[in-house]
């Protein structure tokens, strides 16, 4: 893929908004930020467990979990929570690929639960996430962490913890690309041409 600016708009009506280097300074700032608010390593810390919504929330809860194993020595486990068949669009669209779900080996019971996933733009998908939650466990809580939130929510839901803020158009969109699956880091703003 060409090299891109930040900030440029290619002729493609693509505009960097972060670039690898941003994306691991970000991941970094959101895991001191997750380590600072569930107390992690304090005597009276949650056992806390990091779920990532695939596509790319899954490997970002790694990515999340390898830092703040850096940064506090303590591991934190992770795994993924499917919610195709918890979306309320489900009926509407065409037959979608089920993902994984994995819980690890002690469950979410009491455990506080950290959401993970790329893009927060309606929220119908965190609210999917919630319904599935309530088929793993009983967390003792539930926050969520977001790399990127482009706004226009449709159901009152917010995120703990925002890798950036980036006001966007309905007519665009927010692409996050991740090495693991897309074969290189960043985040993009770009036209998809229609409001949804
Ligand atoms: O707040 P929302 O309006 O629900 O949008 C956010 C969701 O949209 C994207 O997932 P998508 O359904 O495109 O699947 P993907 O993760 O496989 O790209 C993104 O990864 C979020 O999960
Ligand atoms: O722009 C958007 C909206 C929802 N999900 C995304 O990944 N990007």
């Amino acid at each position: 893929m060409a090299p891109r600016t930040r900030g440029a708009t290619d002729p493609g009506g693509q505009r960097q908004l972060l670039s690898a280097g941003d994306v691991a300074r970000t991941v970094a700032r959101m895991a001191h930020q997750i380590i600072e608010k569930t107390t992690l390593g304090s005597a009276s810390a949650p056992r806390v467990v990091l779920l990532g919504v695939p596509s790319r929330g899954a490997p970002l809860a790694q990515r999340l979990a390898t830092r703040m194993a850096e940064f506090s020595g303590i591991e934190v486990p992770t795994g993924a929570v499917d919610v195709t068949l918890y979306r309320d669009d489900l009926r509407r669209k065409p037959t979608m690929p089920l993902h994984e779900t994995v819980v690890p080996d002690d469950g979410i019971d009491d455990a506080l639960v950290v959401l993970v996933d790329d893009v927060l733009y309606s929220g119908r998908t965190v609210r999917a996430a919630l319904d599935a939650l309530r088929d793993l466990g009983r967390p003792r809580a539930v926050q969520l962490a977001v790399l990127v939130d482009r706004g226009h929510r449709e159901l009152p839901i917010r995120a703990d913890y925002v890798g950036k803020n980036v006001p966007t158009a309905t007519d665009e969109g927010v692409d996050v690309l991740l090495s693991e699956l897309d074969g290189e880091d960043g985040v993009l703003l770009v036209r998809r041409g229609e409001a949804r």
